[in-house]
């Protein structure tokens, strides 16, 4: 379990500049530029996007995050050229998707909308072939790639059958397999987890790293679920308010929440035997630590603390030490994408350098 810390730490403030460009524009399998999108005029202005850059490398998975209204979904469809920019460039394998887009989309896989986009009277198979056509390939070519693409997806058995007597998550992964039904270089995929079960979620989500780790291909998802960003994505951009708040890498960004937190569980003996911490006692550790919550646990007490200084544990220690508290254990406790998350959008639509600077976004 973790808890979020209770601060913001300092170093947020500078998490854009920490983040290291993954690639060039020139090396870049996604590159885009300075990319912005408003709908409505006046003071109904929306700045859905909001002058967004970024280079993806190949073979990297990258997850967009963001809560509602972050612009995750116009980002996606501005750089697939389904909505189209006020400004920025966006190029694919180095292929400016204005200039060329025929040239530049015919890289390019996408899922979206979950599993609306495949045709529920044609069989798994017909769908793959209609899909791999309209991308310009002979679908005879490309029986032995649908084949593969079947098997992993544990859909083989399927595939002389219509969509539409497929379970939900069976669907789902049609739809995928229909964005990957050409050898593209770079696929978009929208919540593509979103409402399956377990064991179709972990298997989409091998899917996803074997084709970039194996393929090289380059996948950006968009995704509410962090559980699945964390675990297949490389790298994690996260939006608020059009702006892009946070890009780094998964292990690195986590790295920047890391406080020193921890659950201590207490007795008031060494052998725990007797009942725990007195009522002034708690209050003193209210006041000093800033715990919120005691919980019981038999005869011994447990509770969390998030130190902002790691000097402060030996205070801590002391102090129970003075109470005559004995310590029984100790854990340390590690955030997750999730805290990082949330303490980054904070619910409130302020970027971390608005709150630093204590002023409220506009
Ligand atoms: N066609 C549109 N016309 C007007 N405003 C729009 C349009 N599309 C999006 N917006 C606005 O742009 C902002 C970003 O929306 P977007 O759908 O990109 O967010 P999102 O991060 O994908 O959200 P969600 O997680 O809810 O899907 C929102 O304020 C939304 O209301």
């Amino acid at each position: 379990m973790t808890t979020a810390p209770e601060q913001v730490p300092d170093e947020v403030a500078t998490v854009g500049e920490r983040a290291k460009p993954a690639a060039s524009g020139d090396e870049a399998a996604l590159s885009v530029r300075d990319l912005t999108k408003t709908f409505g005029d006046g003071e109904e202005t929306v700045r859905a996007v909001d002058d967004v850059s970024l280079d993806v490398r190949p073979g990297t998975v990258v997850g967009v995050l963001g809560p509602n209204g972050a612009g995750k979904t116009t980002l996606i469809k501005s750089v697939l050229g389904l909505v189209i920019a006020d400004e920025g460039d966006v190029r694919v394998a180095g292929v400016d998707v204005y200039d060329d887009p025929r040239a530049a989309y015919a890289r390019v896989g996408a899922m979206l909308e979950g599993a609306r986009n495949v045709y529920w009277k044609l069989t798994v198979r017909e769908n793959l072939e209609f899909f791999a056509a309209v991308g310009g390939e002979s679908p005879g070519a490309l029986r032995e790639r649908h084949d593969a693409l079947l098997e992993q997806l544990s859909l083989a058995e399927k595939a002389d059958e219509p969509v539409n007597d497929l379970s939900r998550g069976q669907k789902q992964k049609v739809s995928l397999a229909c964005a990957l039904a050409r050898d593209v270089e770079v696929a978009f995929l929208d919540e593509p987890t979103l409402g399956l079960d377990v064991e179709s979620s972990v298997e989409l989500r091998r899917e996803i790293r074997r084709l970039a780790d194996q393929e090289d291909m380059t996948i950006v998802l968009s995704s509410h679920d962090m559980d699945v960003v964390q675990d297949v994505c490389d790298r994690v951009v996260i939006m608020n308010g059009g702006e892009v708040i946070a890009d780094d890498a998964v292990a690195d960004l986590i790295d920047v929440f890391r406080t020193s937190a921890y659950r201590l569980v207490v007795g008031t003996d060494a052998d725990g035997s007797e009942t725990a911490v007195d009522d002034e006692t708690r209050e003193r550790l209210r006041d000093a630590y800033d715990v919120d919550t005691f919980e019981s646990r038999g005869e011994r007490t447990a509770f969390d603390v998030a130190l902002g200084d790691p000097e402060r544990f030996y205070d801590l220690m002391d102090d129970l030490r003075d109470a005559d508290l004995t310590v029984h254990e100790v854990e340390s406790i590690d955030p997750d994408l999730e805290d990082v998350f949330l303490e980054l959008t904070n619910g409130d639509g302020a970027t971390p350098a608005d709150r630093a600077n204590g002023g409220d976004r506009q």
